[in-house]
């Protein structure tokens, strides 16, 4: 279900930081095809060593992302195996995480906020099409494949990076970690993921990027994270009263009251009109 790489077509170069249970590097892999050497700049994930019994769900989550393809979702080439070394070998992308990217360039424009919001319900809707369930949508998971160039007219470009160790496999204080991205019914049942649980995640995330990369809930304690969602409990609501209530809808306590990934987008390019009538609104205002 997945490609294997050999371990000696690989090298290391400098390490990028951490993910859950895992060291992320950047790195070269080589094929020889039609008897040429190819090197490929990649993004080399390593499972910790001392949490090799997750290695099943890490696989997991390689597989899941070889079996489909879909221009908003990461390209991983294959695993590779070697002693205690579990490697997931994905695309390298340019500019990384996004919620690093946010939290550096404070002055990104609603509409830059909004492409992005879109790309990732495309992705989304793509997925539950797809009966596929990801689990752990956040920004630290949207990968920035271009910036926006508005000189050039240029708009940002993201993918979906892969859902990492399964959440069920994690521990209860991990799975703490992750209010609110983590939607309140999986935190009892973190083996029953539904798609629901995915438009929850989306909900958290797209309020991640109006927030400017600002984490939801930031220096709560994880009991006050877990009274967020006893208490039932919202996130602050944006002053664009139409994203707050598309946040609002993504993130009910009530799986049924939670939109379609159809509606979701279909108020997303509503939002658009919006902005723009609120920006002519000032204009006409200011001059
Ligand atoms: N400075 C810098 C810089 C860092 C990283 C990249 N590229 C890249 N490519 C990927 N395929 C995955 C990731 N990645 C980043 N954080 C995670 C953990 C959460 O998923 C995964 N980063 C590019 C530039």
């Amino acid at each position: 279900q997945f490609h294997t790489i050999k371990y000696e077509d690989l090298k290391w170069d400098e390490s990028l930081g951490q993910g859950s249970f895992t060291r992320i590097f950047k790195g070269e892999k080589t094929d020889y095809r039609d008897g040429e050497k190819h090197t490929t700049e990649v993004l080399l994930k390593e499972l910790d060593p001392d949490h090799k019994n997750c290695w099943e769900s890490f696989f997991e989550a390689a597989s899941f992302m070889s079996q489909i393809s879909h221009k908003h979702l990461l390209h991983v080439y294959g695993v590779s195996v070697h002693g205690d070394k579990n490697i997931m070998v994905q695309e390298f992308v340019k500019h990384g995480a996004l919620d690093l990217y946010l939290k550096r360039e404070k002055s990104l424009s609603v509409s830059w906020k909004l492409n992005v919001a879109k790309q990732l319900a495309c992705v989304l809707n793509f997925l539950e099409e797809q009966s596929i369930i990801h689990g752990n949508i956040c920004a630290k998971n949207l990968l920035l494949v271009r910036e926006e160039d508005p000189s050039q007219g240029i708009s940002p470009f993201i993918k979906l990076s892969d859902p990492g160790i399964n959440v069920a496999m994690l521990g209860k204080d991990v799975i703490m970690h992750r209010i609110p991205w983590i939607a309140p019914e999986s935190l009892a049942a973190p083996d029953n993921l539904t798609h629901e649980c995915d438009k929850w995640s989306f909900g958290a995330t797209v309020w991640e990027i109006f927030n400017n990369g600002n984490p939801p809930l930031q220096g709560w304690s994880l009991e006050e994270k877990e009274k967020f969602y006893e208490n039932k409990q919202q996130l602050p609501p944006s002053q664009w009263t139409e994203l707050a209530d598309l946040i609002g809808q993504c993130m009910s306590y009530d799986l049924a009251f939670r939109p379609s990934c159809r509606s979701i987008i279909r108020q997303l390019n509503s939002l658009v009109t919006s902005d723009y009538e609120i920006l002519h609104a000032t204009e006409s205002v200011t001059q």
